[in-house]
């Protein structure tokens, strides 16, 4: 039988963890060149000639003394008997930083082998790394590689499957090494560990290993334990309490790191051989892009680039798409006519489902297009530098920096964006974000900007859709500033989490292809599933009423549960049956309140200049003009997230009833805004 082993990738936020990992796996999970991508563990296998090995992708640690969410899940698995092999990526080029890490895990005395990654980094800053002496210096093997260019991969995986099974009760090196940082403990115990702290911690780590040894005998690595206590550690204080007042008098955390550091320094002028000249590129352009002044402007000016990109290359791929609707409708009438099909059928499928879905497929170029800008801004690195520039404004709400990543996030998708939520260190801080982050535009709400925009703005249409994006960042500082204003006074103190700067990179283009491909499906799948569905019972609703089939809307299931709630959105210039029915609709997915808009008006390519006419003139018909437009694509906004949203927010919260407040919240939010914006619009324009 093959033999198992399961091995973890762990390793500070951004070194190349996730690349690694589908290098190994094929895989194709998020890689992105800023901290905190990945948010949960996840499990792969390859083999190695008659091994079975399990690989573990866990979220980025600067430390194993945990305090974000994602960092806990790294930690509780790490310290888990289930990992057989530490596989410790460091990223080469920063060094210095990463080697933290790599002491705390070393003391954990498991089977840690060391890959450093990013070597072409190296290789093309002309730097270099004693590979003879950092693996002496550490006592576990390092095996260079380049999870990007995919060398070293079968070293690695070898060694580490060779180290298994190397497990110390406590770490030692050779006796040649260390001489001079010999333990100076009881005579009967001379190991000597590649950490060795000054004598009077060492004899403190002593006592307490004395004590713990003799109250938990089961305790695997005691000095590790030692070492978390002293440093006033929560979790292991809380698990093994031992009662040593003269000894644990007070936290010695900072003695620890700082005994940590002096020891990284020594390793750091031995084995880098020519110094790294830190990345002089990197340093001149965020002179400009993180400009306290104009950093800010660059980024909203960035954001119309991208929209702007969005709307006229898209359109002019869109086309192509067109065609391929229209041609698909007259084959789909024709082949159902030869079959025999009876009408209503033939309805369903034409005036339903193509309607509904093909239209939503003919913005996939638009889609397409967004989703390739944001991942080159992503794997770039200048999404970190947004996160850096909001720290100041991001303040004032209460909220650090960082909050702002999610945010940006969600201009691509409100799911994955709220996810990366964990990586704030405090539920208060996250829950804010969790609220505010499904205002940001989505790429989801697209076509109903492009729809309505087109059908009532002309020359303004991109200007009124872009008009969107600034809106939705507006309403998402503002609410969390009044609930920061709210909350002062209760004594929560806000703290600051800083966000790490990688350097810029350029986006390679495999992560960049992946992270299109992948949106790419997720919006084919959601117009398989949820908008195929939403499509079909829509048109149910609208052809049939309490007389049974009818071919006046108006009587209509779907006209009387529009009228109903027409009272309630009139004030906010919403007061249209139809757009009621498409608004509530647009909840399984915000493109369906575009294909309700296309079941509704019978259009079978929306998104065409015949389409669009065909809509217009429909709308028009009933008195709805360009400020009700406007009011509909910032309803669309800012009202309840999507399905997949509300259900994603129900899984980060782990609460049913808070789900349901940010629902309703969103909802009054996006009528209030509509409201006013509908109310004073129509001051000015009578
Ligand atoms: N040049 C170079 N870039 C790399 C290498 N490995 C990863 N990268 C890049 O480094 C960035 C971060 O990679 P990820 O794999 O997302 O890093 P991670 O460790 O999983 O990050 P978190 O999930 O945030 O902890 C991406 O831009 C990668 O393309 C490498 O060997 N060489
Ligand atoms: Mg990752």
């Amino acid at each position: 039988m093959a033999r198992e082993l399961t091995v973890a990738f762990i390793g500070n936020p951004n070194c190349g963890k996730t690349t690694l990992f589908n290098a190994y796996t094929g895989a194709n999970l998020k890689v992105a060149n800023w901290p905190g991508v990945t948010v949960e563990r996840v499990e792969g296998t390859v083999k190695d000639h008659d091994l079975n090995i399990k690989l573990v992708d866990l979220p980025g640690t600067y430390s194993l003394t945990s305090y974000t969410m994602e960092e806990q899940v790294s930690r509780r698995f790490i310290l888990s008997d289930e990992v057989d092999v530490i596989i410790d990526v460091v990223d080469a080029s920063s060094l210095e930083r990463n080697l933290y890490l790599t002491l705390q895990l070393l003391e954990l005395g498991k089977p840690v082998v060391v890959a450093l990654n990013m070597m072409d980094i190296i290789a093309k800053r002309g730097m270099e790394i004693d590979l003879h002496r950092l693996p002496e210096m550490l006592g576990v093997p390092v095996i260079p590689v380049s999870a990007r260019k995919r060398t070293g991969l079968e070293v690695l995986i070898h060694a580490a499957a060779h180290h298994a099974g190397t497990e110390h009760r406590d770490p030692i090196i050779h006796e040649h090494e260390w001489h001079s940082r010999r333990r100076t403990g009881p005579a009967e115990k001379h190991e000597r560990y590649v950490m060795v702290y000054d004598e009077l911690m060492e004899f403190r780590i002593d006592a307490v290993s004395t004590a713990l040894e003799r109250k938990y005998p089961a305790i695997k690595n005691t000095r590790w334990h030692a070492i978390k206590l002293l440093e006033g550690d929560g979790a292991v204080t809380a698990q093994y309490p031992v009662d040593l007042p003269d000894i644990l008098d007070r936290s010695y955390e900072t003695d620890i790191i700082n005994q940590k550091y002096d020891f990284i320094e020594e390793v750091m002028g031995e084995v880098l051989v020519h110094r790294e000249e830190k990345a002089a590129l990197t340093e001149r352009v965020d002179q400009v892009l993180t400009h306290p002044v104009w950093g800010l402007p660059i980024f909203l000016g960035i954001m119309a680039l991208v929209f702007f990109l969005t709307f006229t290359v898209g359109d002019f791929l869109k086309g192509f798409f067109e065609l391929g609707v229209e041609w698909l409708t007259l084959a789909a009438a024709d082949l159902l006519a030869g079959w025999g099909v009876g009408e209503l059928l033939t309805a369903l499928i034409t005036d339903g489902i193509i309607a509904g879905v093909g239209g939503i497929l003919t913005f996939l170029p638009n889609i397409f297009i967004l989703f390739l800008a944001l991942a080159f801004l992503e794997d770039t690195g200048y999404m970190a530098r947004v996160a850096y520039i909001m720290d100041g404004i991001m303040g004032k709400m209460g909220l650090s920096g960082r909050a702002f990543l999610p945010m940006v996030l969600g201009f691509g998708c409100s799911v994955p964006a709220i996810m990366a939520s964990r990586a704030l260190e405090n539920r208060r801080d996250r829950f804010k974000t969790m609220l505010v982050t499904p205002f940001m535009s989505c790429s989801a709400r697209l076509p109903i900007y492009i729809l309505f925009s087109g059908l009532f703005f002309d020359r303004y249409a991109m200007l009124a859709a872009y008009s969107m994006y600034l809106i939705g960042i507006l309403v998402a500082l503002l609410v969390a500033f009044v609930l920061h204003t709210l909350e002062k006074g209760k004594g929560i103190q806000t703290n600051d989490l800083l966000i790490e700067l990688p350097e810029y990179k350029m986006p390679s283009a495999r992560t960049v292809a992946v992270y299109v491909w992948e949106k790419v499906k997720d919006y084919l799948t959601k117009a398989g599933t949820v908008i195929f569905v939403a499509s079909i019972l829509l048109w149910f609703l609208l052809n049939f009423g309490p007389g049974g089939y009818t071919d006046l809307m108006e009587e209509s299931f779907g006209a009387i549960l529009g009228k109903a709630i027409v009272p309630f959105l009139a004030p906010a210039g919403l007061g249209f049956w139809p757009i009621a029915v498409a608004l509530i609709a647009g909840i399984s997915a915000k493109e369906v309140v575009v294909s309700s808009t296309a079941i509704l008006f019978g259009v079978n390519n929306i998104n065409s200049a015949a389409g669009m006419a065909a809509v217009a003139g429909g709308l028009s018909a009933m008195g709805f003009g360009p400020l009700n437009a406007y009011c509909v694509m910032v309803f669309c906004l800012l009202y309840v997230p999507c399905a997949a949203t509300i259900g994603v927010i129900r899984r980060e919260s782990g609460s049913w009833k808070w789900t349901a407040f940010s629902v309703a919240f969103q909802v009054a939010t996006a009528w209030v805004v509509s409201f006013l914006i509908y109310q004073v619009g129509n001051l000015f324009l009578r």
